[in-house]
């Protein structure tokens, strides 16, 4: 909805738009839009993929499941359908996302991707560039030279997620590797590794779903475990583990919760340290608060390693041509190397001239209360609880929005 269109000389183009300004279309950018329409709010997505949630798309493995059930995975004002299992697929969630933004007419910007985004002080507004042209493999670290459009407008939406990017590690050797080296963003499916030793580096969710994908294929997966990791059975209680700790975090604090799912964890898959995955000193909700990293939620992985058939190995120190050696000095042979070594948001790359992120890419204070739309910026889709904090903060934002809108409306003061 631009107000006025200003090509100049340059290849700068300027659109002001009374709207708010959405950058990404992946569930959190969707779930604002969508909660910003139901308040007669107006908004636009940018989005630099060719499609709604990129990564949901094109970034994740085939054999990807929800770990969480429906209800804690579903996007504001639309449920999932009744008659999807309690852990729907991939594909059904990407179906679902699709009938989400069809239902609310959702109509991003696709192709656009946001360089630089600053407040400009004098005119109140956000002033967003981006480049028309690049694509999601086109990772966000290095400045582009190509045309730019900016759009202005009092309200920036940060919701590009923090998936954004892949962290891969240097390690020394990895040059001479001769194998395929490629991260769990990439990875598909096992199919093409039957027979195949395959390296993969870090135990998440991501490390520890591969290297089950990879044992049904008929491959040799060789897990690397570097610090530990909290392994819990998706259910517990003829329920979801997750819904579980939700329940009891309504009356117990979170240490006691820990210590409640960790009795029953042993119990239910028994003490994984003998498996050379041990568990950190922290609880596991305790340690997902306060460092952001996931507890594991158990979808096979570890009967395979206790059958022998995923083995866990120890830190690599470096690849060699064909292989790794560990930092026990043990070597060992590979023919591929998966880096299952998590992601990184690229907001600091283009959110400028604020401190209101840090420069790992978190914000700086939990949502709402510091990054509670301070000069009209929000963030969604960064406290680390996964799509319902993301549908959490998606409506928190949009009601402030709107509450902004209307006494701008009412005043028609919105001058630009
Ligand atoms: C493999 C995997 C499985 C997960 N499973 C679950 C689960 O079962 N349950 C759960 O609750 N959570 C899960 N999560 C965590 C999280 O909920 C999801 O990552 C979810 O997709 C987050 O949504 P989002 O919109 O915030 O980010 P994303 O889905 O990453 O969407 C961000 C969008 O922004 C776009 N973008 C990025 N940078 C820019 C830019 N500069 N300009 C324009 N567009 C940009 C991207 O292309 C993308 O489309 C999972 C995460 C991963 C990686
Ligand atoms: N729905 C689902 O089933 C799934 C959900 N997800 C979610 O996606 C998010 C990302 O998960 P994931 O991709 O597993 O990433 P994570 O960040 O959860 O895990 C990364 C792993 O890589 C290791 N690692 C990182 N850097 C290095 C390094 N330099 N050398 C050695 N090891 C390293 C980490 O070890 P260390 O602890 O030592 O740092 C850790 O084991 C999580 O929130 C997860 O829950 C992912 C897959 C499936
Ligand atoms: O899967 C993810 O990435 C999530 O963030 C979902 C999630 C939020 N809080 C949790 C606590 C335990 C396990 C998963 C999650």
């Amino acid at each position: 909805m631009p107000m006025s269109a200003q090509p100049s000389r340059s290849t700068r183009r300027i659109s002001i738009m009374r709207c708010p300004i959405i950058v990404g279309a992946g569930p959190s950018g969707l779930a604002v839009a969508a909660s910003l329409g139901r308040l007669s709010v107006p908004s636009i997505i940018l989005e630099r993929s060719d499609g709604i949630a990129d990564l949901w798309c094109h970034r994740t493995y085939d054999r990807l499941n929800l770990h969480l059930p429906k209800p804690f995975c579903q996007l504001p004002h639309l449920p999932f359908p009744a008659h999807l299992p309690t852990y729907p697929s991939k594909d059904h969630f990407l179906d679902y996302l699709h009938r989400y933004a069809d239902h609310f007419s959702l109509r991003p910007l696709f192709g656009c991707t946001v360089t630089d985004a600053r407040f400009d002080e004098a005119a109140s507004l956000w002033r967003s560039s981006r480049s028309p042209s690049s694509s999601s493999s086109e990772p966000l670290t290095e400045p582009r030279e190509l045309e730019v459009v900016e759009f202005a407008s009092p309200w920036l939406v940060v919701a590009t997620g923090e998936n954004a990017e892949p962290v891969v590690p240097e390690i020394k050797g990895a040059q001479a590797f001769m194998g395929s080296l490629l991260h769990s963003s990439e990875y598909k499916s096992g199919v093409e590794y039957r027979g195949k030793r395959v390296l993969v580096i870090g135990c998440g969710n991501s490390g520890m779903e591969i290297c089950v994908d990879l044992c049904e294929h008929g491959a040799m997966p060789f897990m690397s475990v570097r610090s530990g990791v909290h392994v819990l059975p998706r259910e517990m209680l003829g329920t979801s583990t997750f819904g579980v700790a939700m329940r009891l975090l309504k009356w117990l604090p979170t240490r006691v919760v820990d210590r409640f799912l960790l009795i029953m964890a042993k119990m239910i898959i028994g003490d994984t340290e003998k498996y050379g995955l041990k568990r950190p000193k922290m609880g596991p909700l305790e340690l997902k608060n306060k460092t952001g990293k996931t507890p594991v939620l158990d979808v096979g992985a570890l009967s395979l390693i206790k059958a022998g058939k995923i083995k866990t190995v120890q830190e690599v120190r470096s690849l060699t041509s064909n292989g790794a050696k560990f930092v026990d000095g043990e070597e060992m042979a590979f023919d591929s190397v998966v880096f299952a070594t998590g992601y990184k948001t690229n907001v600091p790359f283009w959110l400028k001239d604020t401190d209101l992120f840090s420069a790992e890419g978190k914000p700086k204070l939990p949502f709402p209360s510091g990054c509670s739309g301070e000069n009209g910026i929000y963030f969604v889709g960064f406290t680390g609880k996964g799509l319902l904090g993301a549908s959490a903060d998606a409506i928190e934002a949009a009601l402030r929005i709107s509450q902004r809108w209307t006494s701008l409306s009412k005043n028609r003061d919105l001058v630009l």
